[in-house]
């Protein structure tokens, strides 16, 4: 397993002139009583505000995304529906779940280890669809769908994009875009209301930066280091610069993403400034080991609390 998210030839270089947001057609009174209704996960709420709405309503409170990670399936559909339940209803932002993938080049042990197990158990895409058609009207948050390019072109990209754009999903992140398929995924996406967020890393010259927080829709993923997910001991110092790079390049968004697993790692990246922080390794870890899911998810639940608290 390469340091898979070293190149920066991965990543989109598409340049194209146009806004970085195509907000679903809510007016921003509608989301902020969304969001204000909603204080039972049970209930109905539906979100139909996108992920630039979210970061923009944010913005004015003062406040920073928190967006957490789960691969779906792991350890099965039903505990995925209930994880994102829970989730929404301690203070998540946006929810990023992953689609299981059999070769998942950027992805370190935990989230290798939860798409073998997802599998194994027969996770598929339309389970997956049929799963969040049920939930997806019960969040108060996006969901941003986080997949490799593999599985949108099996299906076809149009396909894709309605289907996941029907059950409400808002945005798609994908790691492993050839540069030459890019602006077919991003029409399509346009098209059917997904925000397509792409990803820059700390390899990323800062012309190909720059071309990238152009086109990404709803946020752009820092990748806050080389090499694959994962838990780290620490947030690279590094951080702080390229975040004010992009600032200076962009008013897009930043959300940072790759090891971040602590409290004090999240409360570290907002002070920096970052928009959103994205946890991953370690809700999946939590989720995967707990002796049950009752178990996983209590852990699930007092850990994201502890990272929202420990937010601005
Ligand atoms: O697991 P971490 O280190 O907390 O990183 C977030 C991450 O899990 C999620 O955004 C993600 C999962 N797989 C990826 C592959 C590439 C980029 C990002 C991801």
């Amino acid at each position: 397993m390469a340091a898979a998210l070293k190149a920066p030839s991965t990543f989109i270089q598409l340049k194209t002139s146009g806004s970085h947001s195509f907000p679903r057609f809510t007016s921003h009174t509608a989301s902020l009583s969304a969001k204000r209704f909603a204080p039972m996960a049970s209930l109905a709420v539906s979100s139909s505000v996108g992920l630039a709405e979210t970061f923009s309503r944010l913005k004015q409170q003062g406040k920073v995304a928190l967006i957490p990670y789960i691969t779906a399936g792991d350890p099965d559909l039903s505990t995925t529906a209930e994880a994102l339940k829970v989730l929404d209803s301690c203070g998540s932002d946006i929810i990023e779940l992953g689609v299981p993938y059999s070769d998942p080049l950027a992805d370190g042990p935990v989230i290798q280890a939860a798409a073998t197990r997802s599998l194994a158990r027969g996770t598929n895409f339309n389970a997956i669809i049929s799963m969040l058609k049920e939930v997806v009207p019960q969040l108060s948050c996006p969901i941003a769908l986080f997949t490799y390019y593999n599985p949108i072109l099996r299906r076809g990209v149009e396909k894709f994009m309605s289907t996941i754009s029907d059950i409400g999903v808002h945005g798609l992140v994908v790691p492993d875009v050839p540069l030459e398929e890019t602006e077919s995924l991003r029409k399509e996406a346009i098209k059917h209301n997904i925000e397509l967020v792409l990803l820059t890393t700390p390899t990323t010259p800062r012309d190909r930066m720059k071309s990238i927080v152009e086109v990404s829709e709803g946020f752009i993923y820092l990748v806050s280091s080389v090499g694959v997910t994962g838990a780290r001991a620490s947030v690279s110092d590094r951080v702080q610069n390229l975040i004010q790079e992009i600032k200076e390049a962009s008013t897009i968004p930043v959300a940072v993403g790759f090891g971040i697993s602590k409290p004090e790692h999240v409360k570290q990246v907002a002070a920096w400034g970052a928009d959103g922080v994205i946890v991953g390794s370690a809700m999946v870890k939590l989720l995967g080991e707990a002796k049950s899911p009752e178990e996983g998810l209590k852990e699930l639940e007092n850990f994201a609390k502890s990272l929202k608290s420990a937010l601005p």
